[in-house]
Formats: structure tokens, C-alpha cells, sequence
């Protein structure tokens, strides 16, 4: 393959060096979390969301416990200019829930943005973008630094002029490509917006750093992302945010490592949709917090539910193996892991009765298992799934499981051997069912 072709990120743009800290802190607390699944994720659709799938998708996103929701790009399609509208003249948003809308810097578009928040009672983000990088400014915007400078600037006293006054409305920049932008570029821009915007602590401006398409391993990121926190102007009235993508399959770790360097704010897409491989997943994101024993601050203890929402609105399914949601990812089919999970959840009962703590609530240490499948909604039932490559201890495990027959160890040994035989012979997966009538053949009875 022609891999002479492609540079490195280190030959597309200077990476300012950075006395990196990152590396040695720890994630104790969630993000501010922002769903952009109605904007850049309905942007990536080959069908976009209908106004009841869109509706569907923001209520869920509220039960969810999400407060900060980008809604849509208003001046792109009546659609979603129409969604804004109804937002802005019914009760649909509590008061605690700030809504976002997405603007290129043009101003006809900004006014029409502008217009669609009209009456808009709680607080509202205005999200202005324009793409930094050399690549686009030379071929796609075809404009010089300062040309686009301007452009950017001329499009922010636009938002200024229409909507400054209104006490409920705070402004975003993203510069769009910030992964492969300049360093020192930004710093301009983010210098002149927060002066612009006139940033307060008490009224800070977001500053959105994407990595729109990713180039480059995490590392790099979380030294573009430190090297800002620790050089931008006004720090202290600007909220920093990440906006990853996935291009590189290394999304979350990008917004993790972008987390650890400075990031207070991160922006995706539940469960991944999203332009090309999508946005990074925010479910994975916040699940990993949860994992570690940090609340994420968003509940997820309905996965399934959550999941058929997503899939109904985006018309996608999601793969087996998605991490938390995936069919797949509470199950074992092999049989030394399913021996491991056994022994792993009689332990955890063993340390529940010593202890008075509910299962529920005892510390998890389940072998395979990272996280105790109850917690996101779903049973046991499938956490031990029988074929030709299990062993004793899952084929007892299921059978006392659903049925609760106990082998003696011997029967154990010796009906492996049987279920063994019989899923060579089929070459498929034998049912809890299937190992029930299996085993009243071998043994005659149903103990
Ligand atoms: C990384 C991201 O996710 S960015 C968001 C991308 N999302 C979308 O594009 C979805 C919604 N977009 C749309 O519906 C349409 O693109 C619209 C309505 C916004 C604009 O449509 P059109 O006016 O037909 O323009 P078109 O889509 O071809 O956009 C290209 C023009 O916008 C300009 N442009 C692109 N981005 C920006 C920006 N952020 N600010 C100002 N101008 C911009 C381009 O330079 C180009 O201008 P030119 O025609 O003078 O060369
Ligand atoms: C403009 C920003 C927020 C974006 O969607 C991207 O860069 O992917």
C-alpha cells in the first residue's frame, strides 16, 4: 500500500511543546457532558431525524439527566429551525437544561439562528464554527489567517449585536480542525472572542476544540489540550471543551487523556453515531467514569431502553460488541472465562451473606466482567452462553442458573463430555433448554 504517501501529524502542524501533567492525574469527577446527537450526529444520517424522532431523542436525553443539549443547526433545514421553535414556545425544556444551537459565520445564517431562539426562556448557547486549519482555510474557505480572522470576528459581533443582550444567551466558538490548527492561531482567535464576547467567570465563553478528524494518537491531543489550558487568555472565563470524532478508532481515549489535561467539557454522541466513524461515544465515555468508581452524573441504568431509542432515531443498529450496550458484552462463551465468572459470582454472594451488604451495593470484583451487568439494566441470564468452546463449569453454571440442578463434580466431568459431543456434532450454541433435555438423557432425571 502507498503509506509514503500520508505524513504524520507532527508534519502538518507544530505542536507546542508543553510541560505535560497530564499523565500523572486522575479523572475524579464527570465532565460537563454535551450530547450533540441531534446536530453532528443528525448531520451524519443518510435520513435525518423527522421532528417526532428528534423530539424522542431530546426527551430521553432529559430523563437521562443530560443539561446541556446541542438541538440543531436551525439555519440548515426548517426541520430543525422548526424543532428550535418548539423548544423555544412550549414548556418541553426544564429550567435547569441549557440548549445549543449550531451556527456557521455567516451572517445570514446567524441571523436566522437568532431568530430561532426567540422566546427561548432558559439559557441558550450560541454556537459559532469556522474551520482554522491550513488545509481549509487555503482550499476550502480560501482565505488567508487574517482574512478568516476577520471573518470569524465579523461573525461574532453579528451573535453580539443580535443576541447580547439577551441575559439568558452565552457564546461557543469551535475551531473547527483545532487538531491540526496552529497553536498559536488559536490563541489569537480565543484572545479577541473573550474580548469580544466580553468572557466573565459569571458569563464564560466555550471554547471548542475539535479534533474533527483525528490524526493522531491520544497523546498528541492531550498535549494540544494542556498546552491551551495552560496558555489561554482570560482561563478563568473560558470553559474548554472537546469535541472528538473517531477516525482513528480512538475517540474516547482522546476525550479521557483531553479530560485529564484540562478539558472541562465534552461533546459526542451517545453511543457513537456521528460523521464517518462518528463522534466519540459519551456512553462509553461516562460508563468508564462508573466503572472507576466516579459518578458520571447521567443514568444509564436502562441501557436497553436507551439503546432501542438511539436505534429508532438514528435507524442504525448497534453492534454486538459496543461496549456496555452491545449484546454481546456481559456474555462468555468460553470455558475458562466461564469457569472464572462462576467461581466470581459465588464469591460475591459468599462475601454478600458475610457481610449484610446487598449484591447490589458490594464492591464488584467479577472476574470478566467489568461491570456488574445489573447496574445498566440487563439479567444474568446470558452472562453464560454454551458451545463447543465451554467447559464444566459454565454447563453447570446454566443449568443451576435456570434450573437450579447442582452436579456433583463428577456429573460435572462427565456431562461436559456429553454437551461436548453434542455441540461438535451441531456446531451451534446449546440453549439452556438444550442442556436441560440433554442432561435427563444422560442422567435419566431432572435432579
Ligand atoms: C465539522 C462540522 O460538523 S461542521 C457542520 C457541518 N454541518 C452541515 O453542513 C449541516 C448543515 N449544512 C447545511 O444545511 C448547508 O451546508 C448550509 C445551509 C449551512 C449552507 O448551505 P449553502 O449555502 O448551500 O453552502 P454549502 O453547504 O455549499 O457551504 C459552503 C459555503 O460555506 C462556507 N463555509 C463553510 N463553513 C463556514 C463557516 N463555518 N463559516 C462561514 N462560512 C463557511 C464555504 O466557504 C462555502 O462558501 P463558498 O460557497 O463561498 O465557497
Ligand atoms: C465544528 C465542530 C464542533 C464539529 O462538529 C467538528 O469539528 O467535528
Amino acid at each position: 500500500m502507498p503509506s509514503h504517501r500520508y505524513r504524520d501529524v507532527f508534519a502538518k502542524v507544530p505542536v507546542a511543546p508543553v510541560d505535560r501533567e497530564w499523565p500523572d492525574r486522575r479523572i475524579t469527577t464527570a465532565p460537563l457532558w454535551v450530547p450533540v446527537d441531534l446536530r453532528d450526529g443528525n448531520q451524519a444520517l443518510a435520513d435525518p431525524m423527522d421532528p417526532e424522532r428528534k423530539r424522542r431523542f431530546f426527551e430521553l436525553m432529559l430523563a437521562m439527566g443530560y443539561k446541556e443539549i446541542e438541538v440543531g443547526y436551525p439555519s440548515a433545514s426548517q426541520t430543525d429551525f422548526d424543532f428550535v421553535r418548539l423548544l423555544a414556545t412550549s414548556d418541553l425544556v426544564p429550567p435547569d437544561v441549557t440548549i445549543v444551537v449550531f451556527t456557521p459565520a455567516r451572517p445570514e445564517l446567524i441571523e436566522r439562528t437568532v431568530e430561532s431562539i426567540a422566546g427561548m426562556h432558559g439559557q441558550v448557547v450560541i454556537h459559532m464554527y469556522a474551520a482554522t486549519a491550513p488545509v481549509w482555510r487555503d482550499v476550502v474557505l480560501r482565505r488567508t489567517r487574517d482574512e478568516l480572522a476577520s471573518l470569524i470576528y465579523a461573525g461574532a459581533e453579528d451573535i453580539l449585536r443580535l443576541a447580547g443582550e439577551q441575559e439568558n444567551v452565552r457564546f461557543q466558538f469551535s475551531p473547527e480542525v483545532y487538531n491540526l490548527t496552529e497553536p498559536d492561531y488559536i490563541l489569537e482567535l480565543s484572545d479577541q472572542l473573550t474580548k469580544r464576547w466580553d468572557a466573565t467567570p459569571q458569563r464564560p465563553v466555550i471554547l471548542n476544540l475539535p479534533a474533527t478528524v483525528e490524526v493522531a494518537t491520544p497523546n498528541v491531543y492531550a498535549d494540544q489540550i494542556e498546552y491551551m489550558d495552560k496558555n489561554l487568555p482570560r482561563r478563568d472565563s473560558v470553559i474548554l471543551s472537546v469535541h472528538p470524532h473517531n477516525d482513528r478508532g480512538t475517540g474516547v481515549a482522546c476525550a479521557e487523556l483531553a479530560v485529564l489535561a484540562g478539558a472541562q467539557r465534552v461533546e459526542g454522541c451517545i453511543f457513537g453515531n456521528g460523521e464517518r466513524t462518528g463522534n466519540v461515544d459519551i456512553a462509553t465515555l461516562a460508563l468508564n467514569l462508573h466503572a472507576q468508581g466516579v459518578d458520571p452524573m447521567v443514568d444509564f441504568s436502562a441501557i436497553d431502553r436507551i439503546r432501542e431509542t438511539v436505534e429508532h432515531c438514528t435507524r442504525m443498529p448497534i453492534h454486538p460488541r459496543h461496549p456496555y450496550v452491545g449484546e454481546l458484552v456481559y456474555t462468555a462463551f468460553s470455558g475458562t472465562h466461564q469457569d472464572a465468572i462462576r467461581k466470581g459470582f459465588a464469591e460475591h454472594h459468599r462475601r454478600a451473606d458475610a457481610t449484610g451488604v446487598p449484591t447490589s451495593e458490594l464492591a464488584w470484583d467479577v472476574p470478566y466482567l467489568p461491570i456488574d451487568p445489573a447496574d445498566v439494566g440487563r439479567g444474568y441470564e446470558a452472562v453464560v452462553r454454551v458451545n463447543s468452546q465451554s467447559g464444566k463449569g459454565g454447563i453447570a453454571h446454566v443449568l443451576e442458573s435456570s434450573y437450579g440442578v447442582r452436579m456433583s463434580s463428577a456429573e460435572e466431568v462427565e456431562f461436559a463430555r456429553h454437551v461436548q459431543r453434542h455441540t461438535d456434532e451441531t456446531g451451534r450454541e446449546a440453549s439452556a433448554v438444550e442442556l436441560k433435555g440433554l442432561y435427563e438423557e444422560v442422567f435419566g432425571c431432572s435432579n
